[in-house]
């Protein structure tokens, strides 16, 4: 554990609270209309890219699912990541959108095993908070982390809502930034190719 744990403890707290009151206030159509479309920059992105994760929102997380008609017209391999133990391993499973998903640990959902793990080209990975920086804020669980760093070629795309945007986060070691940020406003690029 780093010195930086307890910090992140209490952005969480903040972050989480900010986004609860955001949704609460959003529009109602709004809200049904976020995240469906995939913005043209990034759907350039990811033009080569045959397997693409999202996930399954929790609360009031930025819908991902929503995503996964466009992925599929696209031609697109959707992914679900499948919670492995309480530690912080997860893999991911092909998806098809039409069929049921099985209960997993933290009120989670994944696919059925069915052939197997595959190999994401394409993280879409849930957030807490996130920083101009591209430096993002998760659960606590290191899931993410881990899977950012075993799949070091996958293009990591955080999604969020606007108001998670926090003004600078404390980046441990372990972090892999993001290439990309995706709100319901805008899109926004690192740096780095
Ligand atoms: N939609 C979604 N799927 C995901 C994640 C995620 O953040 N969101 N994960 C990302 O890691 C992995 C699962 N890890 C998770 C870890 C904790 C909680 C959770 O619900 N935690 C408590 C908060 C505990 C606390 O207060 O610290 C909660 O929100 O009730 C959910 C998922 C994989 N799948
Ligand atoms: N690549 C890694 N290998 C092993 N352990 C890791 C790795 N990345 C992170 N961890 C561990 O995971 C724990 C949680 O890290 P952190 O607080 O940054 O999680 P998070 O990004 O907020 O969570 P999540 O990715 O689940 O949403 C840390 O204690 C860290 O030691």
């Amino acid at each position: 554990m780093s010195d930086e744990q307890p910090d992140k403890t209490s952005l969480r707290a903040i972050a989480r609270q900010r986004r609860r009151a955001f949704v609460a206030a959003l529009d109602p159509l709004a809200h049904r209309l976020a995240f469906k479309a995939i913005p043209s920059p990034l759907a350039r992105r990811i033009a080569d890219a045959r397997v693409v994760a999202l996930y399954m929102a929790l609360d009031d997380e930025a819908p991902a699912q929503r995503m996964a008609a466009q992925l599929l017209t696209m031609g697109k391999t959707i992914a679900l990541p499948r919670v492995l133990d309480r530690l912080g391993s997860m893999d991911f499973l092909a998806w098809d959108p039409e069929s049921t998903l099985i209960p997993g640990p933290f009120r989670t959902s994944h696919p059925e095993p069915g052939d197997g793990p595959v190999t994401p080209d394409v993280i879409i990975a849930p957030l807490v908070g996130f920083d101009r920086m591209m430096n993002r804020l998760g659960q606590g669980g290191g899931y993410y982390d881990r899977s950012f760093a075993r799949y070091p070629d996958a293009l990591r795309v955080g999604l969020a809502w606007s108001a998670q945007e926090m003004d600078a986060l404390p980046a441990d070691p372990w972090d892999l930034p993001l290439h990309v940020i995706m709100t319901e406003v805008e899109l926004i690029e690192g740096d780095e190719a």
